[in-house]
């Protein structure tokens, strides 16, 4: 089995850098999904762990040996691309154990690897057809056992569901994580799509602009994001930070309004923080929102309501910044004067100046852990 590291990796098209002092490492046999807006860097990460992409300096190792001069073919790799790239003249298992054959795999590996695995990939009523006979999944799932054949410790996939439809989506994910339960590669799987991301990975590297955000659980790069970027591209909608938000003396302060926050975070904070500024972040569905006033709640009319089928999003106006509340039911309508209060054990203060989450106390920890189970 392979661990992929990458110490301090550049790449640059002549004068353009694209990204440098990348570092980060993938487990042995664990699925890693990179993630991030459009031109982040994704597919160039994949490409030069493929060895199709050269790279401008720093190491690509696999396990200890570093393998920045190791040809594609020498690196035992397995990629899967966006487009399938299917032979259309040939047959499903033609298309699946030409790249055998050509490479002289003896006759007998071959029979064996391609048996087990168009019964993973449920390929076996269609080893006749020609891909132009065949449905978009059904070509996905060829294009994945072509792949899987190979025998590789390190499988790489570049957006590979992009063209199924939500249900077909579902059942290739599902697919490929037969597949990996089987077989236990490395797995590096890029998208753009966070439910991808959040379903299919055991950690997720989030890029911006060439950059990482962070590299962790799905769990915690959702409910604990390292920095403001992370907090706002996951989630939907996405994690609220407010910006005419700021901590003062046990308070958060928004506008004319303040709320007390629990004293283990009055603690954090006065330990933590440095006297730095700071903006509050909630994920919308961690805000209770009521039409009657209690205590320690802020007070906001609501300007939009969006029915989203199992919850409705409530856009609410607290002194000009609109925060997001997810309910699962409708609690007020447009033009309410409602009462907002934030769950504690789920608040994240981030450092204005550098964007980063300052963390967590520890009994917030606990109180998070008890309700997830997630380990701080
Ligand atoms: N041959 C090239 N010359 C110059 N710049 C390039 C070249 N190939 C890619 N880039 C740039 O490198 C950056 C990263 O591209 P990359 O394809 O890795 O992004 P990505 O995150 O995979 O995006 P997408 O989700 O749109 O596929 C982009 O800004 C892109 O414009």
């Amino acid at each position: 089995m392979t661990t992929i590291t990458l110490d301090n990796l550049k790449k640059a098209y002549g004068e353009t850098v694209i990204m440098e002092d990348m570092n980060f490492t993938i487990n042995s046999g664990e699925r890693l999904v990179l993630l991030g807006p459009s031109g982040c860097g994704k597919s160039t990460i994949l490409r030069m762990i493929a060895g199709i992409e050269e790279i401008t300096s720093g190491e690509m190792r696999f396990n200890d040996a570093v393998i920045n001069d190791v040809t594609p073919g020498e690196r035992n790799v397995a990629m899967v691309f966006q487009n399938y790239a299917l032979y259309p003249h040939m047959t499903v298992e033609e298309n699946i154990t030409y790249g055998l054959r050509v490479n002289k795999v003896p006759e007998e590996r071959i029979r064996e690897r391609f048996e087990e695995v168009i019964d993973a990939l449920d390929l076996r009523k269609y080893l006749e057809r020609k891909p132009a006979e065949l449905s978009g999944g059904q070509r996905q799932r060829v294009a994945l056992a072509r792949a899987t054949v190979k025998d590789s410790s390190v499988f790489l996939l570049d957006e590979p569901l992009s063209n199924l439809d939500a249900q077909l989506r579902v059942s290739a994910r599902e697919s490929l994580t037969d597949i990996h339960e089987r077989y236990g590669q490395t797995i590096v799987y890029v998208t753009h799509d966070q439910t991808e991301a959040m379903t299919f990975g055991d950690r997720i590297a989030l890029l911006n602009f060439g950059e990482l955000q962070m590299i962790d659980t799905p769990e915690n790069i959702y409910h604990k994001p390292a920095n403001i970027f992370t907090a706002r591209f996951i989630g939907n909608p996405p994690m609220n930070v407010l910006e005419n938000s700021r901590y003062a003396e046990g308070q958060i302060i928004i506008g004319s309004q303040g709320v007390e926050i629990a004293p283990s975070w009055v603690d954090y904070i006065n330990t933590h923080a440095n006297g730095q500024a700071l903006y509050v972040g909630i994920r919308p569905e961690n805000i209770g929102v009521s039409l009657t006033d209690t205590q320690n709640t802020l007070r906001g009319v609501v300007r939009n309501i969006e029915n989203q089928g199992s919850n409705y999003a409530n856009y609410i106006d607290l002194e000009g910044e609109i925060i997001c509340a997810v309910t699962d039911r409708r609690v007020a309508e447009v033009g309410d004067t409602v009462y907002l209060t934030l769950d504690n054990a789920r608040i994240s203060f981030f450092e204005q100046n550098s964007t980063n989450n300052i963390g967590y106390p520890v009994d917030i920890e606990a109180t998070i852990e008890k309700i997830t189970g997630i380990h701080a």
